[in-house]
């Protein structure tokens, strides 16, 4: 049960992304990306960008229904990326790591990066930017918006 939040926002995620790609031009180049849709998409478009790779496949999973955690389902297969060989995962994060784990059956010789990794995701990617308690929420800029915050003055006069 998360019990914190971590905001994300755009121009940080953008930071950890440039970060990641730069730390993966040594594992290059990549034949092609594979986004793991659908919180991958966005950080694969910035690797992709980076690292000068047009091809972008994607992999779509659902392993969350409305509040469980369900089997992992295979919605779209990505069929360009044959068995991973010489292609690059790329997800927003690994969490209790099943999305990463049923990924990487269907592509085993894809390398796998995320952004974010909790303690137990962790042995499912092999690299992330940075690691987070498995305590911890994360909150996607795509996730939020900005709220009126009333003044702390007026807040203590009312409450
Ligand atoms: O390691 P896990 O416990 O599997 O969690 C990580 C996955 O959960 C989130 O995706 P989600 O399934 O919520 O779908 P989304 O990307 O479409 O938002 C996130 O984008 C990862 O793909
Ligand atoms: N936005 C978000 N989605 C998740 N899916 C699994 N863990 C997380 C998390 O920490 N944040
Ligand atoms: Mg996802």
């Amino acid at each position: 049960m998360a019990v914190a939040y971590a905001t994300v926002s755009w121009d940080q995620l953008h930071r950890d992304a440039r970060a990641l790609a730069e730390s993966l031009m040594a594992r290059g180049p990549f034949k092609g990306i594979v986004a793991i849709t659908r919180g991958g998409l966005i950080p694969a478009a910035i690797i992709a960008r980076e690292l000068d790779c047009r091809l972008i496949e994607s992999v779509s999973v659902m392993t969350y229904d409305e509040e469980d955690r369900g089997e992992p389902t295979l919605l779209k297969a990505p069929s360009a990326a044959g068995d991973g060989e010489g292609f690059l995962i790329i997800d927003d994060l690994v969490d209790s790591g099943v999305t990463a784990k049923y990924v990487r059956k269907i592509l085993p010789k894809a390398y796998f990066a995320s952004l974010y990794a909790k303690p137990s995701g962790k042995p499912f990617t092999d690299s992330f930017v940075l690691e987070v308690s498995q305590e911890t929420w994360i909150l996607f800029p795509w996730d939020t918006a900005p709220l009126f915050v009333p003044p702390i003055a007026r807040k203590t006069l009312t409450s």
